[in-house]
């Protein structure tokens, strides 16, 4: 059989993170060649690619306003449009919805419809595109969110996107930057359930997370900060620091996240993707917080070999299964 071609295309950063030599020597034993793909080249030329796997959000964040950008991406949608065979992992509409919350936040309040007998949710939300602060203030109890309030950028990538702020008061709301969205905080005890899909398969690793908060407004000034620095393994700040009295709360139930990664994989039509999820200390609930694309995949072991059984799944079903559902038209969440 002719040697597979699995071409991948991702930032420095995440190439020299995820090891990729060392997932390029797995991959050869198994008769499947990985070439880096160089974006600032003619693909066509480096082809030709029986699957790629790719994280371009950079290069489309920043297509946005940079024409060296919108070039690569150019290069990439046109080798793309014009090699129909080759299975993009994941299709690039998949991926692209998922850099802006606006359109990931109205995914995970669908989502919670399709699995309320679940117990699952996500919290209430508002997409920030004014900064009238009555018409917020009204907003935020017209759609009954509840302080303390999390703020985030509306742009879910790259190192701005992971400055956010917790917000107290009605007063607070002023120091929210535009567009963001608004998302009730809930109460978990300082721990995040980070689940990694990759293809069929996935696996949960506990990360620390931001600590309990009384509920309700209170008059304290906003607190910034990173969510690299609250949710990496290694993350330990005076943020997520949880008082012994706090009861550890039991993992989410297996059967239920397994429902939850179903809907979301037929919903999103994409293979490669990370869900952070929270228990609700009140409710018990399971709570949906946030999607990421093609995750680092820190802690699971298994992301390797399951990769390359996805890939080889992939060559294997060529041709047989359906494309994926392209982003589905989602109802229209209240912008301010
Ligand atoms: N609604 C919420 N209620 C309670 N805590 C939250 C909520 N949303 C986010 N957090 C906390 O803030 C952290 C970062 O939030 P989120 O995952 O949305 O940011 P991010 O920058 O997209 O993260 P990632 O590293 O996954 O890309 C979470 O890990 C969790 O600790
Ligand atoms: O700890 P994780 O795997 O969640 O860290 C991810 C993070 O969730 C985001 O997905 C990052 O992507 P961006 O938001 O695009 O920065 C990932 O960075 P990357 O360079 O690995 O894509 C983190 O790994
Ligand atoms: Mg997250």
């Amino acid at each position: 059989m002719a040697k597979r071609r699995v071409g991948f295309c991702l930032s420095d950063k995440k190439r020299k993170r995820m090891n990729l030599t060392a997932f390029a020597d797995l991959c050869g034993h198994r008769g499947i060649e990985v070439v880096e793909i160089d974006l600032c080249r003619p693909m066509a030329s480096q082809g030709p690619f029986d699957v790629i796997v790719h994280k371009l959000s950079d290069v489309i964040v920043e297509a946005e306003h940079d024409s060296q950008s919108q070039h690569l991406l150019a290069n990439f949608q046109e080798y793309v449009s014009t090699h129909p065979d080759t299975v993009l992992l994941d299709p690039l509409p998949a991926m692209t919805q998922l850099l802006d919350r606006f359109a990931s936040y109205r995914i995970m309040n669908k989502l919670q419809n399709s699995l309320r007998d679940r117990c699952v949710c996500s919290p209430p939300y508002l997409e920030i595109n004014t900064s009238d602060q009555s018409a917020i203030r009204e907003a935020v109890e017209r759609k009954q969110l509840t302080y303390p309030l999390i703020c985030k950028t509306r742009v879910a990538h790259g190192s701005r996107s992971h400055e956010m702020s917790l917000i107290f008061s009605p007063a607070g709301l002023s120091d929210a930057r535009l567009p963001c969205v608004l998302q009730s905080f809930v109460n978990h005890g300082a721990v995040l359930h980070k689940v990694f899909v990759v293809g069929e398969a996935h696996f949960t690793v506990e990360r620390p997370s931001l600590k309990n908060f009384p509920l309700g407004p209170c008059d304290r000034k906003t607190i910034f900060f990173n969510s690299h620095e609250v949710s990496k393994p290694e993350s330990c700040s005076h943020l997520t620091a949880l008082d012994e009295k706090t009861p550890r709360l039991p993992p989410p139930s297996e059967d239920v996240m397994v429902a939850l990664v179903r809907e979301l994989r037929a919903e999103l039509g994409m293979a490669l993707f990370g869900v952070d999820v929270i228990v609700n200390i009140d409710t018990r609930t399971l709570t949906i917080i946030d999607i990421n694309i093609f995750p680092g995949y820190e802690g699971v072991p298994q992301f390797f070999s399951s990769l390359l059984s996805h890939i080889e799944s992939v060559l294997e079903h060529r041709g047989t299964v359906p494309p994926p559902r392209s982003p589905a038209a989602l109802p229209h969440q209240a912008v301010l």
